[in-house]
């Protein structure tokens, strides 16, 4: 079963009087349990195509779905219900709360579900197990390193049991060592817990980690977006 199918998905902005066309009439599928990595030039389109698959904007043109839902038929409150239950999003500069533990920003997305105080608690306290951190939850941002910030960021993003994780340069910050941590980590999470990933890298060694790379270019997809078009 495909996690993502998109269809002739295009994107422009307006700057001004000015239509800049991003993407044209990119296909894509990616099945369920794929752990893909989009690679390209700096512009040609890699963080408009992954934020159209993880709902946080929305296309001029094409169809997206993703786990069985036409995400581009949503409007703003079905789709940020649908983001809450389906996808995990992991970014390059972690975006956690400087002020809160470790604990409490891996809380942060349940607090959006019926789950209790302390069904969210307990939650969270697994999710920082399963990315090596139990010991460190009482820690604040700045009392971690990047390379555990990141796996904060990570137990956060998969603490609502989403099927499919986004992942925006998610080793751009980190040193050679961490980088390999964390992409250990993430293929870790895709073998064994079944996580679905799409990963936007720079990094020909972290699309290493990836069991297949898709090139972008000006806008299309260079290799074809199937999912015969294996690298
Ligand atoms: N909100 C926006 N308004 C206008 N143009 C935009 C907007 N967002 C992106 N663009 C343009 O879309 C193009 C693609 O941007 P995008 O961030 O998807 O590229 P990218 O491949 O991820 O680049 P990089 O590797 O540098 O992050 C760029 O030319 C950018 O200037």
């Amino acid at each position: 079963m495909s996690m993502v199918s998109v269809q002739r998905l295009s994107k422009s902005y307006r700057r001004g009087p000015e239509k800049v066309e991003v993407l044209h009439g990119v296909d894509l599928e990616v099945p369920e349990g794929d752990f893909l990595a989009l690679m390209g030039p700096s512009g040609s389109g890699k963080t408009t195509l992954l934020n159209l698959i993880g709902g946080l904007d929305l296309p001029s043109a094409g169809e997206i779905s993703v786990s069985g839902e036409r995400i581009d038929r949503m409007d703003g409150g079905q789709l940020s219900s649908w983001r809450s239950r389906t996808v995990g999003y992991i970014f390059q500069f972690y975006n956690l709360m400087p002020a809160l533990t470790a604990q409490k920003n891996v809380e942060l997305p349940l607090l959006l579900t019926k789950l209790s105080g302390s069904q969210r608690k307990q939650n969270a306290r697994i999710a920082l197990e399963l990315v090596g951190l139990a010991d460190r939850r009482a820690h604040k941002p700045n009392e971690l390193s990047g390379g555990q910030q990141q796996r904060v960021a990570i137990a956060r993003a998969i603490v609502s049991d989403p099927s499919i994780l986004i992942c925006d340069e998610p080793t751009g910050d980190l040193d050679r060592q961490s980088s390999e941590e964390i992409m250990g980590l993430l293929r870790t999470l895709n073998r064994d817990q079944g996580k679905t990933i799409v990963m936007v890298t720079h990094d020909p060694r972290a699309a290493e980690y990836a069991s297949r790379t898709l090139h972008l270019d000006k806008g299309t997809l260079v290799d074809g977006g199937g999912v015969a078009a294996r690298c």
